[in-house]
């Protein structure tokens, strides 16, 4: 199976069960710079991204949300000037699913390839 940059999200269902901790363990070594918080009780992946201003802050923004729109899962981005924050989770299993995980990689993508 290639890298999660390369991989589109399934159709996730309520019924999905969330990753196990050996698959969140394998997951999670993917996307090393993203953290595991648990809001509300649901765990969530979660990296701050830095740049020069708002304006780049902004664009960012939009292409994650692009690709949330192109892929049916979305995010959580707070903006702020020089900064953007970004909260991956899967809402209708209240937990982290490996589209989540594909996705906060295609989120570092957008981010290097806005450098
Ligand atoms: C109907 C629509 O496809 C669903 O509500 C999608 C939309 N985007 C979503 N995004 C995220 N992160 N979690 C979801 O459960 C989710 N569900």
């Amino acid at each position: 199976m290639s890298g999660l940059t390369e991989q589109r999200c399934e159709v996730c269902t309520s019924d999905a069960p969330t990753v196990t901790d050996e698959e969140k363990r394998t997951l999670h070594n993917e996307v090393q710079d993203w953290s595991i918080t648990t809001v509300d009780g649901e765990e969530r992946l979660r990296r701050e991204f830095k740049f020069r201003n708002f304006a780049q802050a902004l664009i960012f923004t939009y292409r994650v949300g692009d690709l949330a729109e192109t892929e049916g899962h979305h995010p959580v981005i707070l903006l702020e000037y020089g900064k953007a924050t970004v909260s991956w989770w899967t809402h209708k299993i209240g937990g982290l699913h490996k589209n989540d995980f594909i996705m906060a990689a295609r989120t570092d993508t957008v981010y290097r390839e806005i450098q």
